[in-house]
Formats: C-alpha cells, sequence, structure tokens
C-alpha cells in the first residue's frame, strides 16, 4: 500500500523512511531512524524532485506511481548525486522512458559515474537562474555548491514559494507519520538530530551555507522542503537562524562540555574533579561525555554548541589516547572553531598527550587554549587543586 502525503493541493510528499538503518552513511548512529523524502509536482506537466535510497526502492516506486494515478512522469529533477537520493534513477527512467532528467552539468557527470549502463533519451542541462515550467508551477534552479557536494543545486517554485532545499535543512530521524514542522516538537524531539545532521555532514561547509542563505534570503519563502526530515511550513526562521549560527560557527549556549578518555579511571576521575570544581564556580551548563563511550557525532554536535570545552586524555606509546585523537580530529576536520579550550594530559612515564592535543587545537581557526595545560601523572594528587581551581577560573573567565 502506498504512503504519502499531501504538501499542497498540486504538491505531494512521496518519500520513505527507514528504521532498520544503524548507521547513516555507514557512520552516523540513527537511533530514530532517517527519512527519505522526494516530492512529485502535478501540473500541466509532472515533476519528480529527487528520488530516494535503494533501501526504500519498492515503497518509493509505489508511492510515485501512486500519487502520478496513470498519468507519466515529465521531468525528473535530480538535486543531489549522493546515492540516498539518485538510487532509484534507473528504476524511474526505466519505468517512465520519456521522462526527462533535469540537472547541470555536473549531475550529468555523475549519473555516468554512479550508473555507467543508465542512459536517459532525454535530458535538461540547467544551470545557475534557469527556470523550467511545468504549467502553473515554475522551478528556478539555484546552484549550492558544497552543500555539501559540488553538483547540488535547491529548486523554488515560484507559485507556492516553496524551496526544494535538497540535503540543506534536512535531519535524521524518521518521520512517524507527522510530516510538517507544526505537527512534531521540533525543539523537544528533533532538534539534537538537526543539530548532529548539520554540525557532521554540512559542518566543514560553513562559507558555503552562508553563501546559500544569502541567496535564500533573497527569496519569499512559504515552504521548505528538505530531502530528509520534516518540511517547514511554520516557523521558518527557527532553523534558518540555528542554520545561520551553525554555518557561522558560533555557539549556541555559553556552558562547558567535557570530553575525556580514559582506560582505568584516573583521567576519568580528573574530569570529574574538574567538572565539580566548574560548578562550584558557578557554571550550571556542563555536559560530560567519554569518548569511548559515546560516539563521535555526538560529541561534534555537542562542540558547535558550546563555547567552552575541556578535553582530558591519557598518553598512549608517546601518543594520544586514541578515541581522544579521533574526537579532535574530527573537530578540525568539520572546521570547529571560535572556542576556549582547556587541554589536561595524563601519563604514567612520559606524558605525551597534552603536546599532541595542543598541535592539532593549534591547527585550528580561533582557538584560545587556557594555559598551562595541567598534566598528571597517573592520577590527579591533592597538590595539584590549587592548579585545578586556578585554571578553571580562567576557563571560565
Ligand atoms: C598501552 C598503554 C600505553 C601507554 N603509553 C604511555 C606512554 O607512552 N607514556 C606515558 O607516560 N604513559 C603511558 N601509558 C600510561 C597511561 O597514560 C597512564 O597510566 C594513565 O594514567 C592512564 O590513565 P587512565 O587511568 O585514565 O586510563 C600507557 C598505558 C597503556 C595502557
Amino acid at each position: 500500500m502506498h504512503c504519502t502525503r499531501k504538501v499542497t493541493d498540486g504538491i505531494h510528499w512521496v518519500g520513505a523512511n527507514d528504521r532498520r538503518i544503524a548507521k547513516f552513511e555507514n557512520m552516523f548512529p540513527v537511533p530514530r531512524g532517517v527519512s527519505y523524502n522526494s516530492y512529485v509536482i502535478l501540473d500541466e506537466k509532472t515533476a519528480l524532485m529527487d528520488t530516494a535510497d535503494s533501501s526504500v526502492a519498492e515503497r518509493f516506486m509505489e508511492n510515485v506511481t501512486a500519487v502520478l494515478d496513470g498519468r507519466t512522469l515529465d521531468y525528473l529533477v535530480v538535486q543531489h548525486m549522493e546515492p540516498d537520493h539518485c538510487a532509484n534513477i534507473a528504476a524511474i527512467i526505466e519505468k517512465y522512458p520519456e521522462v526527462t532528467v533535469v540537472g547541470n552539468a555536473k549531475t550529468m557527470q555523475m549519473i555516468g559515474q554512479f550508473y555507467a549502463g543508465t542512459k536517459a533519451e532525454h535530458t535538461f542541462l540547467v544551470k545557475e537562474g534557469d527556470k523550467l515550467s511545468l504549467g502553473e508551477h515554475e522551478l528556478n534552479f539555484v546552484t549550492a555548491p558544497m552543500v555539501h557536494w559540488p553538483e547540488v543545486m535547491v529548486t523554488y517554485e515560484s507559485k507556492e514559494k516553496i524551496l526544494f532545499s535538497a540535503d540543506a535543512f534536512g535531519t535524521f530521524g524518521a518521520l512517524n507519520g507527522t510530516l510538517f514542522d507544526d505537527e512534531i516538537f521540533f525543539d523537544a524531539v528533533w532538534m539534537e538530530d538537526a543539530r548532529r545532521y548539520y554540525t557532521n555532514i554540512v559542518g566543514k561547509y560553513g562559507p558555503q551555507v552562508q553563501a546559500l542563505l544569502k541567496k535564500a534570503a533573497g527569496l519569499d519563502i512559504a515552504m521548505i522542503c528538505p530531502l530528509h526530515g520534516p518540511v517547514w511550513r511554520n516557523d521558518l526562521e527557527l532553523l534558518l537562524e540555528k542554520y545561520d549560527q551553525w554555518s557561522r560557527y558560533e555557539a549556541e549556549e555559553d556552558g562547558v562540555l567535557i570530553v575525556y578518555g580514559s582506560m582505568y579511571g584516573n583521567t576519568e576521575n580528573a574530569a570529574e574533579v574538574l567538572a565539580a570544581e566548574i560548578a562550584e564556580q558557578g557554571m550550571k551548563n556542563i555536559k560530560m561525555y567519554d569518548a569511548s563511550v559515546t560516539d563521535c557525532s555526538y560529541l561534534i554536535a555537542e562542540a558547535f554548541r558550546y563555547n567552552r570545552i575541556v578535553v582530558a586524555a591519557p598518553t598512549y606509546n608517546a601518543g594520544l589516547f586514541a578515541p581522544i585523537e579521533h574526537f579532535l580530529n574530527d573537530m578540525k576536520a568539520l572546521n570547529v572553531q571560535n572556542k576556549k579550550i582547556a587541554l589536561l594530559e595524563n601519563g604514567t612515564w612520559a606524558p605525551m598527550a597534552g603536546k599532541h592535543m595542543r598541535a592539532i587545537v593549534e591547527s585550528m581557526k580561533n582557538m584560545e587554549i587556557v594555559e598551562p595545560v595541567i598534566s598528571i601523572k597517573s592520577a590527579l594528587q591533592p597538590v595539584q587543586m590549587e592548579e585545578v581551581r586556578t585554571f578553571v577560573g580562567e576557563l571560565l573567565k
């Protein structure tokens, strides 16, 4: 049985949900699943905005067929060539051989690379500013390079003022029957997944997202239809403001994120003592994670969120304890910046973790390291408590 939702009279959601998936991109845990959104526009001509992942192919094709209700498909608009959205291009062409595939030069090249045997009889090459009329609906193509692939474009439909935004404004999380932002509790239920999706997948490309936001500001947008998660028709400002903040690498909250690594509990104990002292000195907003336990994608989202970060790590074979090295390298890769960061190292004979952490942090943009780095030998000693108090004072200054 098909499962679709009406977005407007002429536009239908024909996507599908996957709650069996353990890790999105085989990397990021998605305990709430993920939705692959796709939309059919019915007018004098019909258009399909992207396809869906292979895992939901059967349901997706059934949905498209049901909404078209015997009509043929005139256009397939390919906004993004990541396989979770384009895996069904071949199936669509096979079912609707007269369809015209719409994309830019890079899109067409990638279709050839991914699906060598796929040959569309008709293609329509578009670039920035090009239009396509479907009758009353008019599609306006806007390029969004590196949000988060080079071929990405978004599409503004001017009759109903809808921005089909590709992966921008998307989030992890399957849709639970509810499709629109006014049908869900976004802040309470979705925000953390939205932040984790943005920061881990798009986070590196802040300047490119800023460029897209500037283009979007010139459009009169009533609704945003992304390729993952809810459709925005009510509180668009909420998400636009978050995207602006995240893409400027501006912290959302004054608080302290503590991330520690520990094998035998001594670095963990030092982190606990630090946390207690941070609380003693008046900070209420503290979050603490064991980097070996919490998936790095959650730590990255928190690193974007807070303005102050503490990282505590043991030395490991003259190097850095691997889960912490992964976290710091991921922060750097995703362009995390504008933080005050306090480092604590541990080592039993020749502590080196501080040196390695400093090298990574110093290669990042606009990071202020609290000096001096605290160095402990095996375990934090009572005589170091004065040092801890001063260190925390500097962190909270
Ligand atoms: C496999 C292994 C390698 C280590 N390599 C070093 C090292 O190169 N230099 C050092 O000073 N300590 C090294 N240590 C010791 C730990 O850094 C140290 O015992 C630390 O206190 C452990 O903290 P924890 O109790 O939080 O796990 C190593 C420990 C292990 C298990």
